[in-house]
């Protein structure tokens, strides 16, 4: 494979007395001090250039505080590995995603050729060696590897070089990134506020959760509409940029407990490759700290504040005097469950400010118009490719200012299981497409009202020995026991 003659090469071919010069060079090189090094690589540069046709762009690893990995290399080593590595003799191979397949990658001063519209060019991985300056004395002066991509082509390429492949180098390169990268689910929790190096306000762990909307039980005409809208909001950064808007969407998630909220977001992630923060309000400090998470997301993300009607008292400016909320944090899971049963039944009233919207009594100072500026206002400067979703219980309940269109988007109701939905957990749990029970589950789940998380309980195996006959009488005892529990309620309402 030609490649461009270095620097180095060019000496060579120019003479037998040009190659004891080189020898010398090696030797200058290896002995002498780094800045008498530096000071004659200079001027070997500045003498050759005269004559030299290549080109060559460097692309270093770390750029300035050497605390950010440059974007560009990422991108070019992404690029490079899946492009050109094929072509490389000398690889480095890593454990990529998952933890399930090997990543291979050009070695340290390994030279790969690349074609771009006719145009050669020629990347290599190089370093560079330099001491650190530690105070110590030279001889025991510790070194610092510095790395960088290279690239060189012929200076008549230079336009389409630095103009169009570059870019579609780094695009490419991204794009890579995007679909190989371990994606996270980030947290703001107190007390994880620091990382190795400089202060951070998310701690993350690496996001697995397996729900897909394959596995979502849910009617598929909304799924698909789901779907559609979702994938469409990725693909429309143009339109973004055209119409002069911020690239983000926000998702008002709403329905009773067990319905499927929380999983839809990782649904979500899980269809567009998106990472979760996933913004706990009530350890967000004030409006400055909650600007500071936000400008620390990255694009390609969902933010989620789950349960927001009791994540602080967005709807105070609504309250009458007199209405104070309770200090207690509102309690998740069974308990709400039970506190929207009895406040769906009617029996709670008089307390349906203390019941929701708990979290009022810790120290957190966020207002409805910090909130609603986080969501249209500086974040909005912030790049693009984000989904805001919001979570709640109670939608009635919530500042209609937090959820107008434009802030949250789409609304989204998840509601009881219908029987499209428990077809669809029917063949995730017990591999069924039918069965002749499936009958009497369709009538009974018409009347009944059950939540996807109550059929996916009732088709749980509990027994090693439970077969999917045994689920579904399973199912069907808990719709009966659900309906005369229905019908005792009514009977009660009625006679009231
Ligand atoms: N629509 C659904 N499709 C598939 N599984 C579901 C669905 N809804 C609930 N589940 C199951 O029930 C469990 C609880 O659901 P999830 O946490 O998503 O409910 P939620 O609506 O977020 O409830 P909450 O309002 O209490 O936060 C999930 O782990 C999932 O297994
Ligand atoms: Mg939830």
């Amino acid at each position: 494979m030609m490649m461009p003659p270095t620097m180095g090469e060019m000496w060579t071919t120019m003479g037998s007395s040009i190659a004891s010069f080189m020898f010398i060079w090696a030797i200058v090189r290896q002995y002498c001090p780094y800045e008498i090094r530096r000071f004659l690589e200079k001027c070997t540069h500045r003498v050759t250039g005269h004559f030299y046709p290549y080109i060559t762009i460097s692309f270093h690893e770390f750029t300035g505080d050497r605390l950010k990995r440059s974007e560009a290399y990422s991108a070019i080593e992404a690029y490079l590995s899946s492009n050109t590595s094929k072509s490389a003799k000398r690889l480095k191979a890593e454990m990529g995603k998952d933890s399930t397949n090997l990543v291979l990658s050009m070695d340290e001063f390994e030279r790969v050729t690349d074609e771009f519209k006719g145009a050669k060019v020629w990347w290599v991985l190089s370093k560079t060696v330099s001491p650190i300056r530690t105070g110590m004395s030279m001889s025991y002066c510790p070194e610092q590897e510095k790395r960088f991509y290279k690239v060189s082509f012929h200076k008549r390429y230079r336009d389409l070089i630095t103009d169009s492949y570059l870019d579609h180098v780094i695009r490419e390169g991204k794009e890579i990134r995007v679909k190989n990268r371990q994606r996270k689910l980030y947290t703001n929790s107190p007390g994880y506020k620091w990382s190795s190096f400089k202060q951070t306000m998310w701690s993350h762990i690496v996001f697995e959760h397996p729900a897909t909307f394959e596995t979502m039980a849910l009617e598929p005409g909304k799924k698909k509409e789901i779907i559609n809208d979702l994938l469409t909001f990725s693909q429309s950064k143009d339109f973004y940029a055209r119409i002069g808007k911020a690239w983000k969407r926000g998702y008002l998630l709403y329905g009773p407990p067990g319905t499927g909220k929380s999983t839809m977001i990782a649904c979500m992630a899980n269809l567009l490759s998106y990472d979760v923060y996933d913004l706990e309000l009530t350890a967000v400090k004030d409006n400055t700290e909650l600007r500071k998470l936000l400008i620390e997301t990255t694009g390609k993300s969902i933010i989620v504040i789950e349960d927001i009607d009791c994540s602080l008292d967005l709807t105070g400016q609504r309250k009458k005097k007199g209405e104070q909320i309770s200090g207690e944090d509102y309690e998740r899971g069974k308990e709400r469950k039970e506190a929207y049963n009895k406040d769906q039944e009617g029996n709670n009233n008089n307390n349906n400010n203390n019941n929701n919207n708990g979290g009022n009594g810790n120290s957190s100072k966020v207002t409805l118009s910090g909130l609603l500026n986080f969501i249209d206002g500086l974040w909005s400067a912030c790049g693009g490719e984000r989904l805001v979703v919001f979570t709640t219980n109670y939608v009635e309940k919530l500042d209609p200012a937090l959820i107008r269109r434009g802030r949250m988007d789409k609304h989204i109701e998840l509601s009881y299981c219908s029987f499209e939905g428990f077809k669809v957990l029917a063949k995730n749990y017990l591999k069924l497409e039918n069965h002749q029970m499936f009958d009497t589950i369709q009538s009974l789940i018409k009347e009944t009202k059950i939540t996807p998380a109550d059929v996916a309980e009732n088709l749980m195996p509990k027994s090693p020995t439970d077969d999917p006959k045994r689920c579904l009488c399973n199912l069907i005892q808990a719709l009966q026991e659900a309906k005369e529990e229905e019908d005792i309620a009514a009977t009660e309402e009625e006679m009231k």
